[in-house]
Parts: C-alpha cells; sequence; structure tokens
C-alpha cells in the first residue's frame, strides 16, 4: 500500500501498480462473484469484472427492464443471468448493488444465504452505518467490505472502455476469513477502479450523502438556477443565460480544472475574469457554508437516509422520480440546453 501526501496529509491507497490486475485475478480465482441488481452500479461493475477475466454472474428479478437489459448486454439466462436467490446461493461473494431501499426488503432473502466464508460487498456505507434503520446487520463469520466508486456506473464503464479508471473508496467492516482486504483490494481493481482509498462505512456514506447533496448534483443545480434566473429576470435571452451558467462551463472551464485545478483554469482566462472570481468566490462561500453545517447534520443525524429510506420504498417511487425529472428537464433552462446540445457541431 502506498501512502500518499494529499495536500499535507498523509493517506494509504492502493494502485494498479502495486496490486496488478493479474494478483487480483489469482486471488478471486476460486470465487463465483455474483452482482446483485442491474441498475446503474451493477452493469458497469459487473460487465467490468467480465471483461478483466474474473468469474462473475447477476442476480436480477426476471420480471424487469432490467433482466431484458441484462441479456442485451450479453448475459445468459440460465449460465450468468440467474433470479436474485439463485444468484444468492451459487456466490462466494455477493456484491450487493439493489438500490439502497431495495437491499433493505431484500435483505432477510441474502441473510439465507450468508454461508460462512462468504463475503458480502457493498457499494455504499448506507446499510451497514444506518442499520437502526436498515435492520442490515451480518453474521460474525462473512467479510463484510466495500468498494465505492467515486462516480455514476455509467462513468465507471465507459472509462474502462476508454483504457482510464475511475476512483473508488474501499473499507473493512469486519475481516472473518483474514482474506478480506485482499478480497476487497482484488475486487476493486476487477470493477475497474484507477486507484483505491481507505475510507469506513461511516465515512463513506456521510461524505457520500452530502457530496450528492452538495456540490455534485444538489448545489450545482440550485447554483445553475439562481444565475440563470437572474439573467433572464434580467433581460437576457435563454441561450445567452444557458451559455453563461452551463454550457461553457461544462465545455471549456470543468475540463481545464479537471485537467490541472482552479487557479491555471483561473489562469487561462482574461485578467479581468480573473479578478472577478478572486473577489467573489468567498461571498459565494460564506453564503453557501450555512446549508452545507445543516446539510451534514442532517446526514450525520440519520434524517436524510431516512428521507429515501421512505420515499425509495414505495411502490411508485420511480414513477414519482420520473415526475421530478420531467419537471427539471421541461424548465426552461434545460429546455434551452437540449437546443445549445444539438448546436454543437460534433453532434450535426
Ligand atoms: N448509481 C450509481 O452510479 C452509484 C454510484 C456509487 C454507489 N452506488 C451505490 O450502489 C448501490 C446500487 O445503486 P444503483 O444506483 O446502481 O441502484 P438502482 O437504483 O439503479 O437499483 C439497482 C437494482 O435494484 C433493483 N431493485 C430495487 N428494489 C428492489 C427490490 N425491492 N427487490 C429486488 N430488486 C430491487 C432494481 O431492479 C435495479 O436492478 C447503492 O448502494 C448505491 O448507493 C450507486
Ligand atoms: C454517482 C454518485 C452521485 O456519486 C453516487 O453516490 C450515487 O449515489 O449515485
Ligand atoms: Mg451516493
Ligand atoms: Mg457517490
Amino acid at each position: 500500500m502506498a501512502t500518499i501526501n494529499f495536500g499535507g496529509v498523509e493517506e494509504k491507497v492502493v494502485t494498479r501498480e502495486e496490486f496488478s490486475l493479474e494478483k487480483a485475478r489469482e486471488v478471486m480465482k476460486d470465487e463465483t462473484i455474483a452482482v446483485i441488481g442491474y441498475g446503474v452500479q451493477g452493469p458497469g461493475q459487473s460487465l467490468n469484472l467480465k471483461d478483466n477475466g474474473f468469474n462473475v454472474i447477476v442476480g436480477q428479478r426476471k420480471a424487469s427492464k432490467t433482466w431484458d437489459k441484462a441479456i442485451a448486454d450479453g448475459w445468459v439466462p440460465g449460465e450468468t443471468l440467474f433470479e436474485i436467490e439463485e444468484a444468492l446461493d451459487r456466490a462466494t461473494v455477493i456484491q450487493y448493488l439493489l438500490s439502497d431501499a431495495g437491499q433493505i426488503a431484500v435483505w432477510p432473502t441474502v441473510q439465507k444465504y450468508l454461508k460462512p466464508g462468504k463475503a458480502l460487498y457493498f457499494s455504499h456505507g448506507f446499510g451497514i452505518t444506518y442499520k437502526e434503520r436498515t435492520n442490515i446487520v451480518p453474521p460474525k463469520d462473512v467479510d463484510v467490505i466495500l468498494v465505492a466508486p467515486k462516480g455514476s456506473g455509467t462513468s465507471l464503464r465507459r472509462m474502462f472502455l476508454e483504457g482510464r479508471g475511475l476512483n473508488s473508496s474501499y473499507a473493512i467492516f469486519q475481516d472473518a476469513t483474514g482474506k478480506a482486504f485482499d478480497r476487497v483490494v482484488a475486487l476493486g481493481i476487477g470493477v475497474g477502479s484507477g486507484y483505491l482509498f481507505e475510507t469506513t462505512f461511516k465515512r463513506e456514506v456521510y461524505s457520500d450523502l452530502t457530496g450528492e447533496r452538495g456540490t455534485l448534483m444538489g448545489c450545482i443545480q440550485g447554483i445553475f438556477a439562481a444565475q440563470y434566473d437572474t439573467l433572464r429576470e434580467n433581460g437576457h435571452t435563454p441561450s445567452e443565460a444557458f451559455n453563461e451558467t452551463v454550457e461553457e462551463l461544462t465545455q471549456s472551464l470543468m475540463p481545464l480544472v479537471a485537467e490541472n485545478g482552479m487557479d491555471w483554469m483561473y489562469a487561462n482566462t482574461s485578467t479581468t475574469a480573473q479578478r472577478g472570481a478572486l473577489d467573489w468566490w468567498k461571498p459565494f462561500r460564506d453564503a453557501t457554508k450555512p446549508v452545507f453545517e445543516k446539510l451534514y447534520k442532517e446526514v450525520a443525524a440519520g434524517n436524510e437516509a431516512q428521507r429515501s429510506i421512505d420515499s425509495n420504498s414505495q411502490d411508485d417511487y420511480r414513477v414519482k422520480l420520473d415526475a421530478e425529472l420531467k419537471e427539471l428537464r421541461e424548465s426552461e433552462m434545460w429546455r434551452a440546453g437540449t437546443a445549445v446540445r444539438k448546436l454543437r457541431p460534433e453532434n450535426n
């Protein structure tokens, strides 16, 4: 394990150089990995594992669209694609990739197949950390491990196909066999992680829930909407407001941040822009900091977890989520976005 200095703080990471794909395959050579659930992470992780040469099967409800998607992706019913119970039975490693609410519903079934020595793998610290709310308490004689890709399963697969790797965190909650470290790292490499950084189940879920509600998704949409509306209210056209709020950020400036950091992106803009951005980032930080503090408290208290359990356990949760996504999609800002994307020369 390498120790890397992240901005002055030493942390342990596992890279592909020190834990090679060959070593990962060797660790997992006698294991049957069952990926349970074929939503967003399921396809990314199972297909990457398969292409990396691991012995992997998929468990999914038969009467579902995602069963058909699994077949379309090359999984073969009765050979590599099974009903959930059959996959659980065949598994030595259970990759529990149902939605977090689905994991609560199916837990009594999973428990039946957690024979001594098996490994139970999560991609989120949710079920274990909020056990009072989820009732997910594994027996003591199985390994309980986590690999949490820091991005969408769609990106995990796309980056794998491009020869890149999404970073993941890893954690061990329970090492019953003495093999938990080798198993978790081998699986992390197998699913296509670029490198793995160490965490705990609790730290993973607290940071993940904060991030997705914050700058990654909730906050960014909120800031986009506030700026877009301000520009529109002051007489700017939709195309101008969208370009100045979203399109320039995703197409021109964020790739520069990704490549070499914020100061480098700033340095590649005008001195006028630099002056203004350097003056205004602190007022924006100060305005949003109380919201982030409130958000973190809600996450740590378990209220965000409970809210997502309550809403996503309902039979019609998909229909309701889809209706809320439609509202976003049909807002003027994102309809303007559709028109703007069509005008990108590469889309013509
Ligand atoms: N979506 C991501 O890219 C992402 C990224 C990192 C971590 N995670 C974590 O990975 C795990 C899986 O997330 P996801 O977004 O891929 O899940 P998802 O919401 O896409 O659902 C996955 C599967 O769960 C099944 N399912 C839901 N309820 C069920 C039930 N009651 N019985 C049987 N099957 C049921 C669905 O059919 C689907 O195939 C979660 O713990 C999530 O927090 C997700
Ligand atoms: C992709 C995300 C937002 O990082 C993940 O945490 C999720 O829940 O889907
Ligand atoms: Mg998440
Ligand atoms: Mg996340």
